[in-house]
């Protein structure tokens, strides 16, 4: 599911956009809103991830009026960063175009120098391997099948501390150095979730797919040494036909301790590693004023259409019936939200939904849909795939084969 915006391994989406339905006797009643509701739902669900946020990680928020800005900045400055440019093309597809508060250069950095020592990534490493609960990757997700394992870091407590203590005095204060936006302050920054994660050869856990996450920024820091695995690193899609210095391939790969950030919602992954193993800590900060309505509305949409593909087709069940309806209406709902400025996702997801109605006459909306995610993202196989199948549905006149 490369084109939706779904976060794995690492409950960034934690929370469940259909939350605010349950309790009522038809969870569905929720599905056709209008905007005005829509939004003050959504506020409502931003609401409580910011404060969700607060309770788990380090923000200025939470921590009080008065208190000492303890070793604050110690890190932060001035580190050098290599910059990686948008290609200013936006029909090029590749993320043509940077997402606000973004601009031209901000597709991605990475450091020139170490943030983080080797023994504090070491100490790290060591915690999350002291105990084998490591996790899977959303088996549903497609473009997850050969992901990494992961740990949340609310589960590791020394490295939790650790995360916090480096929010504060290093984290923070550089993504706003770096991007030098006024919505990315350190104030305004709030963490909604970080996970180590461990490539693995031997255990086939080798790549993650292009995917979008977010909105806001990704920060992932290296933990081990490059020599301990061959090929890995952060794919960027927009950077593999870049002249751009820096990189290879569109992959950047740093030492420990360095770190790599970028707007969470640019197509990007985890470059397949051939050899060894590759852990990296993954954060998603997110600026706390700005109510990510387009975001918020695919995700909820989204929920709708899993819940939907879990009922097998051919029982003809209008619950999933249902379900498609309110899943397609709320991607409807997300694209007026301006989803699309940020991700082809509710296009995807708005012609998954039709086709899976199974009625002829929605195909021509389906494929008008799938045209435009294909604009926004000319790599996404997902909508090359419902395209192909479209097509076939239209040619064919009568109603869809089930997936
Ligand atoms: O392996 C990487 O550098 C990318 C990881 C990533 O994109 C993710 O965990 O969402
Ligand atoms: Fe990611």
């Amino acid at each position: 599911m490369a084109s939706v915006l779904i976060w794995i391994a690492t409950g960034a989406v934690a929370r469940n956009p259909l939350a605010p339905a349950v309790g009522r006797t038809n969870p569905l009643g929720a599905a056709a809103r209008d905007d005005v509701a829509a939004r003050v739902d959504n506020a409502r669900f931003h609401a409580e991830e910011t404060r969700r946020s607060e309770e788990l990680f380090f923000s200025h928020a939470a921590r009080g009026a008065g208190t000492p800005p303890a070793r604050e900045n110690a890190r932060a400055a001035p580190h050098a960063w290599d910059v990686f440019s948008f290609s200013g093309r936006a029909d090029d597809g590749l993320d043509g175009a940077p997402y606000a508060p973004f601009g031209t250069a901000d597709l991605a950095r990475a450091s020139r120098e170490p943030l983080f020592s080797a023994e504090e990534c070491a100490a790290v490493i060591a915690e999350a391997e002291a105990d084998p609960a490591w996790r899977g990757a959303q088996p549903l997700a497609s473009y997850a099948s050969n992901a990494p394992s992961f740990r949340p870091v609310r589960e590791l407590p020394h490295a939790h501390r650790w995360f916090n203590d480096r929010l504060r005095d290093t984290i923070f204060p550089a993504v706003h150095a770096a991007f030098a936006a006024d919505e990315l302050s350190p104030e305004l920054l709030r963490c909604s979730a970080a996970s180590v994660l461990r490539y693995r050869a031997t255990a086939g856990q080798t790549h993650l797919g292009v995917h979008r996450d977010g909105p806001g920024v990704a920060v992932t820091i290296a933990l081990n040494a490059e020599n301990e695995y061959d090929g890995g690193g952060t794919l960027i899609e927009a950077l593999e036909p870049s002249a751009q210095p820096g990189h290879r391939h569109g992959v950047l790969r740093r030492p420990a301790g360095h770190v790599i950030m970028h707007p969470a919602t640019v197509r990007h992954g985890g470059a397949p590693i051939t050899r060894g193993r590759r852990y990296i800590f993954v954060a998603w900060l997110f600026s706390a004023p700005a109510v990510p309505h387009g975001h918020i509305s695919t995700q909820r949409a989204a929920r709708f259409l899993a819940a939907a593909l879990r009922i097998a087709p051919a029982s003809s069940s209008a619950h999933r019936q249902e379900l498609l309806g309110a899943a397609a209406d709320g991607y409807a709902e997300a694209l007026r939200m301006g989803a699309a400025e940020l991700s082809e996702s509710a296009h995807v997801g708005l012609a998954h939904a039709l086709l899976e109605l199974g009625r002829p006459e929605n195909v021509p909306r389906a494929e008008a849909a799938l045209r435009e995610a294909l604009r926004l993202a000319p790599r996404s196989e997902s909508a090359s795939a419902l395209l192909a199948r479209a097509r076939a549905a239209a040619c064919s006149g009568v109603a869809l084969d089930p997936v």
